[in-house]
């Protein structure tokens, strides 16, 4: 008996969904803009599925017999309407913060250094991406020294340290220091650059020329003129050094350049292999070293060179009149005494 009125009440609460569904179906197809919104719908939501409360229509309802089941329970809101001005308030309260907050970070001043030109507030200049070289070109005379392997770099570079003060740097003298230091994380990398004729990365590079210049001058004797003048010897050997270099370090005065033919440096290098010690000595460092020379550092040359920043000497002669060459050119350059 319980279940078979259990099953009663069942079936006319599912004929009740299928009504308020088709209904629903109905007001969509022909008023589409009211699909989204549910809550209109629910507005007819009574227990009585008879829009006319008085209406006895419904089949179900009306003069119940003892064989007609009970009516089904009504829904919470029975014999009520929905109210909705809770509703109402609550969407104003939400649209008006909403209005509020958009208000309030229209008039927020844009976040420092974000780029960003919106805002009323006082922006910070956008900063600079360049970094402050560590030396000033006021305080510290740097002259770039190059030319292809064995054109004479070296030993020019001796003879203006004698007569004029400079301090010696080679790039290469200190990229072997680096590669025998015991614990270097570089030595291998070093190493067979080196014997490849290869760019070592530019950071490794002008570190240890960073860290030459900085010592030189935190050890001269106070006032000494030769520490606070450089000749960087064999560097910058490719574009990203060059410009690394003048960028975090010191912008250089002018480029020395030793222009010398392939043969004749071949030869030097040939000769000074039988007793140098060092690993690219040999034909086939040296042909590599070569192309090197060609591919990577004549471009850093010619860029110097456009910027009118090049003392370009003959390095063919003997060392003498190489010599006597590259001080007068200086001479004409820096004035004299440079
Ligand atoms: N003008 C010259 N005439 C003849 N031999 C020279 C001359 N200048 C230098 N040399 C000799 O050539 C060899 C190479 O010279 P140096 O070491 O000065 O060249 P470098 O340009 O510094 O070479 P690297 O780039 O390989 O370090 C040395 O043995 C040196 O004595
Ligand atoms: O800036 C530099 C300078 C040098 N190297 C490497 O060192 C060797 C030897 O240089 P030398 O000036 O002839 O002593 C050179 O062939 C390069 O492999 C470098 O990587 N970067």
């Amino acid at each position: 008996m319980a279940a078979s009125m259990h099953r009663q009440t069942w079936r006319q609460l599912m004929r009740l969904h299928s009504q308020r569904t088709a209904t629903l179906t109905a007001t969509a197809r022909t008023c589409p803009r009211f699909l989204p919104v549910a809550a209109p719908a629910r507005r007819s939501y009574s227990s009585n599925p008879n829009p006319n409360p008085n209406s006895n229509s419904n089949p179900n309802s009306g003069s119940s017999s003892s064989s007609n089941p009970p009516p089904p329970p009504p829904p919470r809101n029975s014999g009520q309407e929905v109210k909705f001005w809770p509703f109402a308030v609550l969407i104003a309260i939400a649209s008006g913060a909403y209005v509020l907050l958009t208000r309030t970070r229209q008039e927020m001043p844009a976040r420092p250094n974000s780029g960003a030109s919106g805002g009323r507030g006082q922006l910070l200049p956008p900063p600079s991406n360049k970094p402050t070289p560590a030396f000033s070109p006021r305080d510290v005379t740097v002259l770039f020294v190059l030319g292809g392997p064995g054109a004479g770099k070296g030993t020019q570079c001796a003879r203006l340290v004698s007569e004029y003060g400079f301090t010696h740097l080679s790039a290469g003298d200190l990229l072997r220091a680096e590669q025998e230091r015991p614990g270097s994380e570089f030595g291998a990398l070093i190493k067979d650059c080196i014997k490849n004729g290869a760019i070592v990365p530019m950071e490794v590079t002008v570190q240890l020329l960073e860290n030459a210049m900085a010592e030189t001058i935190r050890s001269a004797p106070k006032g000494s003129k030769s520490a606070a003048r450089f000749l960087i010897d064999g560097f910058p050997r490719k574009m990203d050094q060059a410009l690394k270099f003048e960028e975090v370090v010191c912008p250089a005065k002018l480029v020395l350049f030793f222009d010398c033919p392939e043969a004749e440096m071949e030869r030097r290098l040939m000769e000074r292999g039988k007793t140098s010690g060092r690993a690219d000595d040999n034909a086939e460092s040296i042909r590599k070293r070569f192309r090197t020379f060609v591919e990577t550092s004549m471009p850093v040359v010619e860029h110097y060179e456009k910027e009118g920043r090049v003392i370009k000497v003959d390095a063919t002669p003997t060392p003498d009149d190489v010599y006597k060459d590259t001080k007068g050119k200086l001479v004409k350059f820096l004035g004299e005494g440079f």
